[in-house]
């Protein structure tokens, strides 16, 4: 179309003509903060630049893979490695002049992502993958209230939902499940499927050896809490301890360098402690005997697994799993039910015995034997290098998880896995779909513009589903649940310096004299950061710690619940005092007015979300609640690949991710509830 102003006219005369002057006119002065620059991610920004909107921040904490390149076609194979955010940006700059992008290379939970830098933001679009990121940035947006489209997709499934405080559910109205784990024992003891045995040796073996923490007691204490087995559970203690001193020798150098680490991993895990576990003989009453692996045999061609009776306790060995009550139970397609196997197939291994080991498929395809599994899991010692975590995409790590699973495996008489498998289901892989990514993509724009219309009556969640007959649908905005944690407290933001302000000033200022001021007055309150007691009625230590000694700091938020639970919480957030502050200025900036949090309804239900009455009480800062920034992010969550959603391990990672799936036809849920189908 030519125009008066040429160009630029003819570049946006469609998204004008479709938008409409009005709306098309605010998106060039509109600020965006898109997070994520995945699959999803990739694709709405062409969109939103395309589309016109003015100021696009981009962020994104990791970078380029290769396995990315298939999809997120912003990116090509030179950029492998780069910062997606960067890169992203630089690609998607070009399809538009006149639009700003601002990269960020960094986790959105960093501490300088505060209250008053989403408040720069006139709507946040999420393109993230995981449930706690997600859950991060819908409390941000609440706290500064800031509109969100939150969004995920999983294969052919797909979700957009619009979030605005007040007016519609946010991401946290819906508790979302818990993500299903195995018992423990399960796992550390007596596996009977490949999944246990890749589960142990991906979030136990690997840690173990290689990870920060190499104290497993708390998990112990936990199980046995749960009322497993205790003295398997005193087993399992012995060998934790016997780790620390594998994990020394580890750290020490050797003359044949990783060949003797290996030895000495592999003599423990594979030898000792199965032998140990023996010696329980009431746990092989009704179930086969794992067999002890032998290093020299192995090498040398010559070990033979004898399972004896491993027939009749392959039935038994699946039934006993219903022993852990709150266990996943194995559906028996995989496991022990193998165990006709006879010792000449357990000879060389697995491939061997089928033929299959043959160059025949694709080398990851492959099915490994008894002594490929070895030489991959000696080959794989060179994790020796400190601190080391899963990542589907390394391929040390890959390997190492491969092989010494599958050796596990085979000491069990599980069926062994190929790389591709350990890879799907260790790394909770799902089939990332270009086009169910490109249909979100375009329905988070259209949510977007509702949003910055304010036309709420025009929201929708929607979803893509496996209809052909209807394959999306648009459901109306529910409103906000009244017991949601997040979404109904009250928020406030104080600036301050956490070195210079007390606990018990900020609690008491916030709740004031109930005066001309704002604020309640003094009342009866427990005060949390996430879910660390810092202080409550008859417990008050910490009144006179600075913030800083709790780390509560930027980007924190101090929770101040009501004892009687009369009034909603109020949830501060921690500012930074402005840069012309004057030093021997008070140390805090409270709001004006102070919160007048409204009183509540009895509650009905229990908070879905934190803080939680079970919290602990800890006067000191406690590491583990600090947000590393991450250059890279090692992903831990997820489910394994088959195209179809029934899977167990599907089911798990959508639940991760915030999706809800039913678990058959004629399970029912609540109305206001996400359906997926
Ligand atoms: N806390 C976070 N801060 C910033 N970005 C995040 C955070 N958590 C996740 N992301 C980003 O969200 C994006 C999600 O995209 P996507 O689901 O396509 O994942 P991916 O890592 O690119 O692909 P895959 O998981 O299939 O390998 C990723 O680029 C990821 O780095
Ligand atoms: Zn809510």
């Amino acid at each position: 179309m030519s125009t008066a102003d040429g160009k630029v006219n003819g570049r946006s005369a469609h998204a004008r003509a479709i938008l409409g002057p009005e709306l098309y006119a605010r998106l060039s002065g509109t600020k965006v903060l898109l997070v994520g620059a995945g699959g999803i991610g990739c694709e709405l920004l062409k969109n939103i630049v395309l589309t016109g909107f003015g100021h696009i921040t981009l962020l994104d904490l990791d970078t380029i893979d290769l396995s990315n390149l298939n999809r997120q076609f912003l990116f090509r194979k030179k950029d492998v490695k780069q910062s997606k955010a960067m890169v992203a940006a630089r690609t998607a700059a070009a399809f538009n002049p006149n639009v700003k992008i601002a990269p960020i290379h960094g986790n959105i939970k960093e501490p300088q992502f505060d209250i008053a830098w989403f408040r720069n933001f006139d709507i946040v679009l999420n393109a993230l993958d995981n449930l706690d990121a997600r859950r991060h940035v819908n409390k941000m947006c609440m706290a500064a209230n800031v509109p969100l489209v939150e969004s995920g997709t999983a294969g052919y499934l797909g979700q957009v939902q619009p979030i605005i405080k007040d007016r519609a559910e946010c991401f946290d109205c819906i508790p979302k499940p818990t993500p299903k784990t195995f018992p423990v024992c399960t796992i550390r003891s007596t596996p009977s499927q490949p999944i246990h045995c890749i589960v142990w040796a991906k979030s136990y073996l690997m840690p173990q050896l290689f990870g920060e923490d190499e104290n497993a007691g708390g998990e112990l204490d936990e199980a046995e809490k749960q009322g497993e087995n205790a003295q398997e559970i005193a087993t399992l203690r012995k060998e934790a301890l016997a780790f620390k001193a594998v994990r020394a020798a580890l750290r020490t150098p050797h003359e044949d360098g990783s060949s003797s680490a290996a030895r000495i991993v592999f003599q423990k895990v594979f030898h000792s402690d199965i032998l140990s576990l023996l010696s329980m003989a009431d746990m092989w009453r009704s179930r086969a005997p794992p067999t002890p692996l032998d290093f020299d045999a192995i090498k040398a061609g010559t070990f033979a697994v004898e399972r004896k009776g491993q027939a009749e306790a392959a039935t038994n060995g699946n039934g006993s799993s219903s022993r852990h009550a709150n266990g996943a139970k194995s559906n028996g397609s995989d496991s022990q039910a193998s165990g006709s196997a006879s010792t000449e197939k357990m000879l060389n291994g697995v491939a061997s015995s089928t033929g299959s080991h043959s160059s025949a498929g694709l080398k990851d395809q492959r099915a490994l034997s008894l002594q490929d599994n070895l030489e991959l899991f000696v080959s794989r010692q060179v994790l020796c290098e400190d601190t080391i975590s899963f990542d589907k995409d390394d391929d040390d790590t890959l390997d190492f998880v491969t092989a010494a699973s599958n050796l596990r495996s085979i000491a069990y008489g599980i069926p062994g896995k190929s790389r591709w498998e350990v890879k799907e289901m260790a790394g909770n892989i799902i089939p990332a779909i270009a086009t169910t990514n490109a249909i979100i993509a375009g329905l988070i724009v259209l949510q977007a513009f509702h949003l910055l219309r304010k036309s709420y009556n025009a929201l929708r969640n929607v979803h893509v589903q496996f209809k052909p007959t209807m394959p999306l649908s648009a459901i109306g905005m529910s409103q906000p649940n009244p017991n949601c944690g997040v979404c109904r407290d009250t928020y406030t933001e104080i600036l301050c310096d956490p070195a210079r302000v007390t606990l018990g000033e900020v609690v008491h200022s916030i709740l004031g004299d109930g005066g001309e001021a704002g604020g309640t007055g003094k009342r009866d309150v427990s005060v949390y950061e996430d879910k660390r007691v810092l202080s409550d009625p008859d417990w008050d230590d910490n009144n006179e710690r600075t913030l800083e000694s709790l780390n509560v700091t930027r980007g924190k938020f101090l929770s101040i619940v009501d004892d009687e639970g009369e009034y909603a919480t109020i949830q501060v957030g921690i500012g930074v005092l402005p840069p012309n502050h004057l030093i021997d200025s008070p140390a805090l900036i409270l709001p004006s007015p102070l919160p007048s949090p409204p009183k509540k309804a009895k509650a009905v239900a229990p908070r879905p979300v934190t803080p939680q009455p079970t919290a602990v009480k800890r006067s000191a800062p406690d590491d583990d609640d600090d947000v590393e920034p991450a250059a890279k992010r090692v992903k831990t969550n997820g489910a394994m690949s088959s195209g179809l959603i029934t899977t167990p391990s599907k089911k798990r990672k959508l639940e991760e991710d915030g999706l809800i799936l039913l678990e058959d036809a004629t399970e029912k849920l609540d109305d206001d509830v996400i359906v997926i189908e």
